[in-house]
């Protein structure tokens, strides 16, 4: 059996976004710019996306939805052109993010430092939640903008994003979040939220691989990051991907439903539980940052130890897709940044394991990757020549 379990990292495409996606490549295949029956047939499934997205957080129809390549794109082309329109051309000089933050969060923000920004990251306390009050301790009359994440990719935690844009907008400061985690798992209104800049990515709800979005509020500017032709109103030049933005605009609405948000919370909610209080009854197991707050479909657990890399390699001889965090980080043996981020000590920060759920898990999956964790864990701590069963020291290293 093959259970994928690592739906932070990407998910498969519905395989009702697919259908929706493929006349565009071999029938209405005309490039939306040009005037002729080819290129204009794209249009009303392209509008018909563009509205999806727009439902889907909640945008006024007059605020923007620029279309990008993935989150990442989005992510840099807010703090860059933040950077562009407000520091090297306006009067602020500062940044607040967090210390937890998606390194194309967290690299864009170190690469204005290396340009002469003033940047602070905010801490999160030991559940791995940024308090909103740190928002409103830091900002300063220079502060050029507040980014901070919806929801956390390896630990599932939510920030007090409501919270955090009441402050921002008392202030008259920009307010970017990065809801990449949080669209499709949880209720993300923009309106609700005094989000002033939003950005996500298809590939995290069901739909293609290379393709994103930007919301930008009505009267809120952006530098482009990409300049050439007058695509996107001249926000985002080049050519359109009209088969992935079609396809990410039905997976937004597919994910993004009344009846799908109540789904995640009910039926992938449970099946989480279920894996992880299973996984909790192996002795020295501890959930990262408790199990409060969080994405419906997220765990991300620490096995004493079990080496994080260790356990996904038996994991995956078995069938099971999982990861120890950020698909970027896992190529190296670093310790989790996240993990770091808590102040948990470096045999800790090797060893989280996160499972991350979609609607596609079953329940006959979640039994059958019980087993095989329950297992790993059994051979890899009987090879460990470290390891020795110690219950008090595990609780403590958090
Ligand atoms: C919160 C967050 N922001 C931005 C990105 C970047 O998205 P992309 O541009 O589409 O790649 C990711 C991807 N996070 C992960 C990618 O692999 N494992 C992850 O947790 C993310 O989780």
């Amino acid at each position: 059996m093959e259970v994928y379990l690592d739906n932070n990292a990407t998910t498969m495409v519905d395989p009702k976004v697919f259908e929706e996606m493929k006349p565009f490549f071999i029938e209405k295949y005309g490039n939306p710019n040009s005037l002729h029956r080819f290129g204009a047939g794209t249009h009303p499934k392209m509008l018909e996306a563009l509205n999806y997205l727009y439902e889907g957080i909640n945008a006024a129809d007059e605020d923007d939805i620029v279309i990008t390549a993935n989150a990442t794109e989005s992510i840099n082309s807010v703090i860059k052109g933040i950077w562009v329109d407000k520091i090297l051309n306006g009067d602020k000089k500062h940044i607040i993010t967090s210390e937890v933050e998606h390194p194309a969060v967290t690299a864009a923000c170190k690469f204005l430092e290396s340009q002469g920004v003033a940047v602070t990251y905010l801490p999160v306390n030991e559940q791995g939640v940024l308090e909103a009050s740190a928002v409103k301790e830091y900002i300063k009359e220079d502060t050029a903008l507040v980014s901070i994440m919806w929801a956390n990719n390896e630990t599932g935690k939510i920030f007090p994003i409501k919270e955090i844009g009441q402050i921002c907008k008392a202030a008259g400061v920009p307010f970017h979040t990065d809801a990449t985690q949080a669209i499709g798992k949880v209720k993300v209104d923009v309106q609700d939220t005094n989000v002033d800049y939003l950005t996500f990515s298809a590939h995290k709800f069901h739909g293609p691989k290379g393709v994103g979005g930007t919301y930008i509020r009505k009267g809120y500017t952006l530098t482009p990051l990409l300049h050439g032709g007058e695509q996107m109103g001249g926000l985002r030049a080049g050519t359109v991907d009209v088969a992935s933005m079609v396809g990410m605009g039905l997976a937004m609405k597919l994910a993004t439903s009344p009846i799908a948000l109540a789904h995640e919370e009910g039926h992938i909610k449970r099946l989480r539980d279920k894996l992880e209080n299973a996984i909790l009854e192996i002795p020295e197991t501890i959930v990262i940052g408790g199990k409060e707050n969080r994405t419906p479909n997220t765990t991300l657990i620490s096995i004493r130890g079990v080496e994080g890399e260790s356990m996904l390699w038996d994991l995956n001889q078995n069938g099971v897709g999982a990861s120890t965090g950020s698909a970027c980080a896992s190529e190296d043996l670093e310790a989790n940044p996240v993990m770091n981020a808590f102040g948990s000590d470096s045999e800790l920060a090797h060893t989280g394991v996160r499972l991350s759920l979609s609607r596609f898990n079953t329940e006959e999956q979640i039994d059958y990757a019980i087993n095989v964790i329950k297992n790993a864990v059994e051979r890899l701590r009987g090879l460990s020549s470290s390891y020795a069963y110690a219950p008090e020291s595990h609780k403590s290293a958090l």
